[in-house]
């Protein structure tokens, strides 16, 4: 059985004008102590999809389908057992560190926090423990006596991370963990990441609209265009080979970890994301495709066999693997 697994999730957020559908139909699997990349532009439900797997969504949004952790579905759990869960069973990582932390608390308190409301320490136990986190992601024990604001971006996102790793949860979502850091900083938050979940057997989730980095952390990725998966497969054969025509732009817009000069809207690619609430007909994808045909506008092209543990939602990847077989 999967750590996690994601059977036909959609997202839906009421709104004054509508209906908007920011996550659509996403079928996805974890294995325990895998990591899983989330790739695509802003927009593409990415967020979305990593809040709905705590329920930790707004309460206009209305969630479908079935997310199962170790058997048990999160989307019909008591809201006692869901508390249970997470920090415990599973953790996120925010982007920008400064909105997750609360600036009037020392940090050390902020890191006990999820230890002492699951009842998994005692506060003598949890000061250890929080001196352990905090070098377990560098940072020295005093640092614990320390407010956000006398902490680096960088810092402070360890600072989360530790609170991640407070309860040995079995899963860490992180979504866009770097995204505020500069380079250099962003290049050491990663391998900290990475390095942590390694040693301690954790499953991540990491979302960024950046493959390269994603393609470093993760052993399978997945790209997301309009709410919808429309790639997954081993990570460096995505990033390397991608089969869908947006997965190579997302590919060829940050060829390597953290290049400043790649972090610029994917190559080749005019145009917007499309308004979710307003989405093509047939492939999502295919006004700003280059390889669009006629027949794209007309195909809802789902998750196709794209080569040896792939999929693609194209009609060219399609072709090619008819072509193979
Ligand atoms: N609370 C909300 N109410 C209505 N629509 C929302 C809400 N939150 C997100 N959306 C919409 O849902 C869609 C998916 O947004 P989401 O933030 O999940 O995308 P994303 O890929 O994570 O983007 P980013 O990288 O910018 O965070 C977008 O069209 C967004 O405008």
């Amino acid at each position: 059985m999967s750590l996690l697994e994601l059977d036909d999730v959609s997202v839906t957020y009421r709104i004054a004008s509508g209906e908007v559908p920011a996550v659509r139909g996403v079928s996805l699997k974890l294995e325990a102590g895998a990591a899983l990349g989330v790739a695509g532009e802003s927009g593409s439900g990415k967020s979305t999809l990593a809040m709905a797997l705590l329920r930790l969504l707004p309460k206009d949004a209305k969630i479908g389908g079935r997310i199962l952790l170790d058997g048990e579905d999160v989307l019909t759990m008591k809201w006692g057992r869901m508390r249970a869960v997470r920090w415990a069973e599973a953790s996120i990582v925010f982007q920008g560190a400064q909105h997750g932390l609360n600036p009037v608390r020392r940090i050390g308190d902020q890191i006990a926090e999820p230890l002492l409301v699951h009842n998994l320490a005692k506060p003598d136990a949890a000061r250890e423990r929080v001196a352990e986190l905090l070098d377990a992601v560098g940072l020295p024990a005093w640092r614990a006596r320390s407010y956000p604001h006398e902490l680096s971006g960088g810092q402070r996102q360890r600072v989360m991370i530790a609170m991640a790793l407070a309860c040995s949860p079995r899963l860490i979502i992180a979504d866009e963990p770097t995204t505020a850091l500069d380079v250099m900083v962003q290049a050491q938050v990663l391998s900290l990441i990475k390095d942590l979940v390694a040693e301690r057997g954790i499953s991540l989730i990491m979302i960024s609209h950046d493959l390269s980095v994603l393609a470093d952390v993760c052993d399978q990725l997945a790209v997301m265009y309009a709410g919808r998966v429309v790639e997954h497969g081993p990570s460096h054969e995505v990033f390397h080979d991608a089969k869908h025509p947006y997965s190579r732009a997302l590919a060829a817009a940050f060829p390597t970890v953290g290049d400043p000069v790649s972090r610029m809207a994917p190559k080749g690619l005019g145009g917007d994301p499309p308004d979710p609430m307003d989405l093509p007909s047939g492939c999502a994808f295919h006004p700003r495709c280059p390889v669009a045909r006629d027949t794209c506008a007309e195909l809802d092209v789902r998750l196709w066999p794209a080569g040896p543990g792939r999929t693609a939602a194209c009609v060219h990847a399609r072709a090619e693997e008819e072509v193979g077989s």
